[in-house]
């Protein structure tokens, strides 16, 4: 039995599970002001050390390789003992635990509808991990006719925009709606609704055409950066060749090294080699993604920067009365869920099926439960126009 079919329930058995449910707290004390979440741990420090004397000492002592290996939790569905309803091993006890900090957005659902009463809700969806599921190949990272129709319904209601570590292009591309707002390259490349307030606070915001011909805002604070990023690409591209699996995305302003299908005792030479070119070029920055490192620029911007921006292109900053939702699997997400919650306009919610540190309020276990989440509110919000 899977825990998808009582959370309330199952919630209920495992709470003597724990002792440190009253010091986790939970988010029914939400009520309509949805903040909350615990202070995210970063993990370890993404900075440069000078280089040491082992070719790989560099790569432990910074904590990259720990960082690889735990960035991408084996996906897991809890299993449960059939008729007894208890968690059947120590790691599912500990995701139904962590449950308690971060219960799932869809039994909580009155709760955040409660909330959205009489607000407008804007919605922010990553892509990989959120909207379709981490497969292998990233070129075949698809995600299903399905989800596209639920994605489809809900911007009709409510606006929606896609925040992705792809490129801009890539994304739309595979979500192919054109009713929708995207941002690529972690939020550094995004098209927006025209609005004239906007390009005047944002020196890098200019007036262009999408590919309707429909006249936009076009953001990329980046844009110095990008003969660099080429540049790092090519010497990236050439200095993985001969690890087998490992494989270089370009992203446009950022640039992803896949190890997902590197043997695990080669990682650590990824590690190096990226390592190795990094350090020459002091004005990009490395981040972790899940089985992937991301080569980016290091200026003031991010995921939770760019849910302020497209709040503001959408009218919507200035109002009390708006509810913004993000939903993210990834650690590039926690900024958007950290700004949310700091400024009181919304909440995160994480898509993990493993415990996790979160900035987030709430949690779906996997694109299908998010595709359900997309579709209640579509249900919600009909059933409340009718
Ligand atoms: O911000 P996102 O939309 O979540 O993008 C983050 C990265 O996602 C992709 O990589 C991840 O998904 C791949 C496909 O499932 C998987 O093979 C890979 O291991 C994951 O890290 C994308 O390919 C990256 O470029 C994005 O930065």
């Amino acid at each position: 039995m899977e825990l998808k079919a009582n959370h309330t329930s199952l919630l209920a058995e495992t709470a003597t599970l724990t002792r440190t449910r009253s010091r986790l707290g939970t988010p029914s004390t939400l009520s309509c002001s949805p903040t909350g979440g615990s202070t995210f741990l970063h993990g370890p420090s993404l900075t440069i050390p000078r280089k040491k004397n082992g070719v790989l000492d560099d790569v432990r002592s910074n904590g990259w390789l720990d960082a690889m290996r735990s960035s991408s939790p084996t996906h897991k569905k809890i299993s449960m003992d059939v008729g007894h309803g208890v968690a059947s091993s120590e790691a599912d006890a500990a995701y139904l635990t962590w449950l308690l900090e971060f219960p799932s957005a869809l039994s909580s659902f009155e709760q955040i509808t409660n909330c959205a009463k009489g607000k407008k809700i804007a919605l922010f969806l990553d892509y990989d991990g959120t909207l379709s599921p981490i497969v292998d190949n990233p070129d075949r990272a698809y995600m299903s006719d399905k989800m596209r129709a639920a994605v489809k319904s809900v911007a009709e209601y409510f606006p929606t925009a896609i925040i992705s570590g792809r490129s801009r292009e890539k994304v739309h591309e595979f979500v192919g709606l054109t009713e929708l707002h995207y941002a690529g390259s972690h939020g550094m490349d995004i098209i927006g609704p025209l609005r004239e307030s906007v390009s005047d606070n944002h020196p890098n915001c200019i007036r262009s055409t999408d590919k309707k011909g429909k006249e936009v805002n076009l953001f990329q604070p980046a844009a110095d950066f990008l003969p660099m990023i080429d540049e790092v690409r090519m010497l990236l591209v050439e200095c993985i060749r001969d690890i087998k699996g490992a494989k270089i995305e370009n992203n446009k302003f950022c640039v992803s090294v896949h190890y997902r299908n590197v043997d695990e005792e080669n990682w650590d030479l990824v590690a190096q080699r990226v390592y190795d070119i990094m350090k020459d070029y002091p004005h990009l920055r490395l981040t972790h993604g899940r089985k992937v490192l991301e080569v980016r620029p290091v200026i003031d911007w991010d995921k939770g920067k760019a849910v302020t921006f497209l709040l503001e292109s959408l009218g919507l900053n200035d109002d009390d009365d708006v509810l913004a939702i993000y939903i993210g699997d990834d650690r590039t997400d926690e900024d958007a869920f950290k700004v949310l919650s700091e400024v009181n306009k919304g909440f995160g919610i994480l898509v993990s099926s493993a415990p996790k540190e979160s900035n987030a309020v709430y949690s779906l276990c996997d694109p299908s439960e998010v595709m359900e989440f997309l579709k209640s509110l579509v249900a919600w919000k009909s059933n409340s126009l009718e």
